[in-house]
């Protein structure tokens, strides 16, 4: 129900206001005084959709309440009624964000459609709200999952790291650690949490492309730029950037980077005129970008940059203990997600999953619990789906793979990530670990691929001839 708080201290007035709107629905409370509303608004956490209030009444100034009540975090619409409001008060009014300031003697139309107009923008503001901290929950620290103390490191920092206003972070950790989650966490546990996270992964455009993604183009910047438009950066204003794979990155688009991070400003591309944002940075390498940086293939001051505060989340073989509460929270969401009743887990599923060694590490745990879940029955999670010997290296007996040709067991033995891992791995034995034949052979670009190779570990780089 909509709730409005009336202050006036004309009696008469107040009284005809109160029936006239719960008469039309609203649930209304009428204070005479500002102490009586500041007892209901602050003391006890009332929080009116809409506020009507008179300007002057016998214990001061609507005006400085409103200053007080917005201080103390409360939101809500407030309308102003006066029968002499000097044109400073107006303005005052308008800086502390009333919706409007009505003159007395009430014009009970202009009144109606004022208070429809302040429902209206409540109830959207509180949507946003509602979602903000919808996510604000969902990504606390305590989302990043693990008992065991590397896990409990994470969470210290990132918690840490989320309260103070910080240019830039680096997530570093293998595939599937958690350096997405990681970064939502920094965002939405933070200060920065009602402006936008935006996310990019770096691995995925060819280098002319994840220029204009990050900084935009003017109108016939280049060949296809037929309008402008508004690059990453400038989408995240306010809010967090998170750059994923950053050692994926062109070096000359490092350097354009860093120079955006350093002066907080840039040029779209074509564009004459400097834009200037705030950005919180948070980018993620499963590579090591400190070697990278020796072997001068990611720019050094780059790397200095965006080091300062550095989280290494730990793989999952080296933290064994975090397997149980994370099986447990997978399974509780995957029951949820799919109305399954899975509860128990055999002894020989845990043997099992302890005993592997996670190279995809919690994504491919995840995927791991997901099958067994949505495969289940009953209220034990079903071995016969773990797959994980398969997931280590692929029957040979159940894949086959000769000349153009690639066979593989449609029975659930392999997940699809692990098909799309054998494909990429079998595809580049092929073409003696060369990408740009093997791209062409899987009818992908060399980013692309590239990028797989990096996510599941098949480290092309070391065979590349
Ligand atoms: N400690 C954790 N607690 C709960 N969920 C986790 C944890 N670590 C990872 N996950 C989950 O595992 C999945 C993979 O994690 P995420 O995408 O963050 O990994 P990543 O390190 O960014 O991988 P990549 O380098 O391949 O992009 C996500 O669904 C994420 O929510």
């Amino acid at each position: 129900m909509q709730t409005m708080t009336i202050i006036e201290d004309e009696r008469l007035l107040g009284s005809e206001l109160k029936r006239r709107f719960e008469r039309e629905g609203w649930q209304v409370t009428l204070s005479e005084t500002l102490a009586d509303a500041r007892h209901l608004i602050i003391d006890l956490g009332l929080t009116p959709t809409v506020v009507l209030s008179d300007m002057n009444l016998p214990d001061g100034n609507g005006l400085d309440f409103l200053e007080e009540v917005r201080e103390a975090g409360v939101l809500g619409e407030w309308i102003f009624l006066s029968g002499y409001g000097t044109r400073r008060d107006i303005e005052r009014a308008a800086e502390l964000g009333a919706l409007d300031f009505l003159a007395k003697p009430i014009d009970y139309h202009k009144l109606d459609l004022t208070i429809a107009a302040g429902a209206r923008g409540a109830r959207a503001r509180q949507r946003i709200a509602d979602s903000t901290e919808t996510e604000a929950r969902k990504f606390a620290p305590e989302a990043f999952i693990g008992t065991s103390p590397a896990a409990a490191r994470v969470r210290a920092m990132l918690g840490q790291l989320a309260q103070v206003p910080i240019s830039s972070v680096l997530l570093s950790g293998e595939t599937g650690t958690g350096k997405g989650l990681a970064a939502k966490i920094l965002h939405y546990s933070g200060p920065r949490s009602d402006g936008p996270f935006v996310d990019v992964n770096c691995a995925a455009f060819p280098k002319d492309l994840l220029e204009s993604q990050l900084f935009g183009h003017e109108s016939g910047a280049f060949t296809g730029a037929r309008s402008r438009h508004r690059g990453l950066l400038e989408q995240a204003d306010g809010g967090t950037l998170f750059l994923d794979e950053i050692g994926e990155m062109d070096l000359g688009l490092q350097s354009k980077l860093l120079k955006a991070l350093e002066d907080q400003r840039f040029r779209r591309v074509g564009g004459e005129r400097e834009i200037e944002v705030d950005v919180q940075l948070v980018a993620a390498s499963n590579r090591d970008l400190r070697d990278l940086a020796a072997q001068e293939r990611f720019r050094s001051d780059l790397y200095h940059r965006i080091s300062v505060f550095e989280i290494p989340l730990p793989s999952l073989r080296e933290r064994k203990e975090d397997i149980e509460p994370l099986v447990h929270a997978l399974i509780r969401d995957f029951n949820a997600q799919a109305g399954k009743q899975v509860r128990t887990v055999p002894e020989a599923v845990w043997g099992a999953l302890h005993a592997y060694h996670w190279p995809g590490n919690v994504r491919e745990l995840r995927n791991v619990i997901e099958r067994c879940v949505l495969l289940s029955s009953g209220a034990e999670l079903p071995a016969e789906w773990l797959g994980l010997a398969q997931a280590a290296a692929p029957d040979p007996a159940a894949t086959q793979a000769a000349g153009d040709w690639i066979r593989l067991p449609l029975d659930g033995s392999m997940a699809l990530d692990e098909m799309d891992r054998f494909i990429i791995r079998t595809a580049l034995e092929r073409h003696d670990y060369n990408v740009m034949a093997t791209a062409r052979a899987l009818g992908t670009t060399r980013e692309t691929l590239r990028y797989r190779i990096q996510k599941y570990g098949l480290s092309a780089a070391e065979h590349r001839r």
